[in-house]
């Protein structure tokens, strides 16, 4: 089949202002107030590097030094590490408490949900589940921990449930952990739509996800949508197929918030567009401003950038092209009778929405935070004689429950206006590393070495210890041959 959508054609301006890249000024503009707002002084954004666009230290950076902390424009945590990890939708910390994380996990996992549900831990008898404490309480005690291990069971492929009760009073604060006040956690904080799928680590979070995108993507009762079910058939679209299209919907409905508040300031006389575009069409230079952080995107459609899948033949590449241009269709018919505005039209083209999941295709870093009930077990294992095996007495029957996914850490996806203009070098000097106070979903830069003012900083996408043929295949994923020096030289060394 071949797609053909009707707001590509009938909006055909519209989209090619929207994909026009903006004036190197504006570009330049952007950036430095990016780059102020994130108060990372040391770094500064060209546009005219070998490659495009670069980030380039403004200052001398010593080897370990933070360069940039970036926070994230739009992401998600993936559907299936919902079961796993219970964090912020907006900032992506954990939530809760160490009780609430393992025993919502054992919930779903009793429930057969979880994906990580599989306890390869050795079998362990009803006996050794048995939680016993000594007669001195620790700082752990609100229940009579005896019992709580009674009716542990383990089944013939040696996975270990506990009994329901002791789940629930994990879950509902009942049960206190020995030493989990040492890894406190916020509350969480309920969705202000109602729906049951969003939660937060504070009000701040929940107001700022709500008013950049999640009043449009609620499904609670309170929802901005223009339909509940259509929007619960988008998400289990995008659950079956590609959650690359949740991001998608992310942007495409904090373009339209952004919009309708740059019209309601305009309205009130509290905006002026500095960069006017269209005087004949205000609503395009409104939308063209609301849109702005995702058009300095680099971008591409997806349907062209994404790379061959292993198992399709280059004879089929063709259709299969084809087939990705009408699956990221579909998504859009779903996605546009869920929250379509006839005002911003132009961003449920195909056209539009190709190009917005090229750039997450093209730039996207992902999602990681550490969890804390990994932490709260090492806590545990490294604690001295006798508290360890007086702890351990209450602990190991939950750690052999969750089995491996006890450590399972916050994943996802995400855009970062910043870091997504850092280039690749198979020979970097810079990484995306998470240090030990990193507990929330922005993306952290470190220099691996000293880096001069003035010198490009660069990352790697790749694994860059690889033989240069496997890099390139690797990078020809993120739609580039590398032309970094070590490829250069290395090509060169080949060739002669
Ligand atoms: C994430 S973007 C980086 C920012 C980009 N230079 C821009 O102008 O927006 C990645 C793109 O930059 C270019 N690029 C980055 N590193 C490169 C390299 N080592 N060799 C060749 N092209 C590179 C490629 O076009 C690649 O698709």
């Amino acid at each position: 089949m071949d797609t053909v959508c009707p707001l590509d054609t009938k909006c055909a301006s519209q989209i090619s202002a929207l994909l026009r890249r903006p004036p190197p000024l504006q570009v330049q503009e952007y950036f430095e107030e990016l780059i102020l707002s994130r108060q990372c002084h040391g770094i500064k954004v060209k546009q005219n590097g070998k490659f495009g666009k670069g980030v380039y230290a403004d200052s001398h950076f010593k080897e370990q030094e933070l360069i940039l902390k970036d926070p994230m424009l739009v992401g998600i945590q993936h559907p299936s590490n919902k079961i796993d990890c219970l964090v912020c939708s907006f900032c992506f910390q954990f939530i809760g408490s160490i009780e609430q994380q393992i025993g919502r996990k054992l919930y779903l996992q009793n429930l057969g949900l979880s994906a990580s549900n599989a306890c390869d831990h050795d079998e362990i008898s009803k006996d050794s589940c048995g939680i016993n404490l000594s007669d001195e309480e620790d700082d752990c005690c609100m229940k009579d921990y005896k019992t709580l291990g009674e009716g542990a069971s383990s089944s013939s492929n040696g996975k270990v449930t506990l009994p329901e009760a002791v789940v629930e009073s994990l879950m509902n604060g009942e049960l206190v952990l020995p030493h989990s006040n040492k890894f406190p956690l916020p509350s969480a904080i309920s969705c202000p739509g109602g729906c049951t799928e969003a939660y937060y680590c504070s009000k701040t979070c929940a107001e700022a996800d709500w008013e950049s995108s999640h009043s449009l993507l609620c499904t609670g009762e309170r929802s901005e949508s223009l339909s509940r079910d259509a929007l619960l058939k988008f998400m289990q679209h995008a659950d079956e197929t590609n959650d690359i299209f949740l991001l998608a919907a992310k942007t495409i409905s904090f373009t339209i918030l952004r919009y309708r508040e740059l019209k309601a300031a305009r309205l009130k006389g509290q905006y002026k567009c500095i960069h006017p575009v269209d005087s004949e069409c205000p609503a395009l230079t409104l939308l063209l401003e609301a849109w702005k952080p995702v058009s300095i995107g680099y971008k591409r459609r997806w349907w062209e950038c994404i790379s061959l899948p292993d198992d399709v033949d280059h004879s089929d590449e063709t259709t299969f092209r084809m087939e990705i241009r009408d699956l990221a269709y579909t998504s859009l018919q779903l996605l546009k009778a869920a929250i379509f505005d006839l005002e911003c039209e132009p961003l449920f083209s195909l056209e539009i929405y190709g190009n917005i999941i090229g750039m997450f295709e093209l730039n996207n870093l992902d999602l990681v935070v550490a969890s804390p009930v990994e932490d709260y077990f090492l806590y545990i294992d490294d604690l001295p004689y006798p508290e360890k095996s007086k702890a351990e007495e209450i602990t190991q029957p939950f750690l052999d429950a969750l089995g491996d996914g006890y450590s399972v850490c916050c994943q996802g996806t995400a855009f970062y206006p910043l870091q997504s203009c850092m280039n690749h070098s198979c020979c970097p000097n810079a990484r995306a590393f998470k240090r030990e106070e990193d507990r929330d979903g922005q993306a952290t830069i470190i220099a691996l070495r000293p880096i001069c003012k003035g010198e490009e900083i660069t990352i790697s996408y790749i694994e860059e210890d690889l033989p240069v043929e496997e890099r390139q295949a690797l990078l020809a994923d993120y739609g580039f041959r590398c032309r970094c020096a070590k490829c250069l030289e290395e090509e060169k060394l080949i060739s002669n």
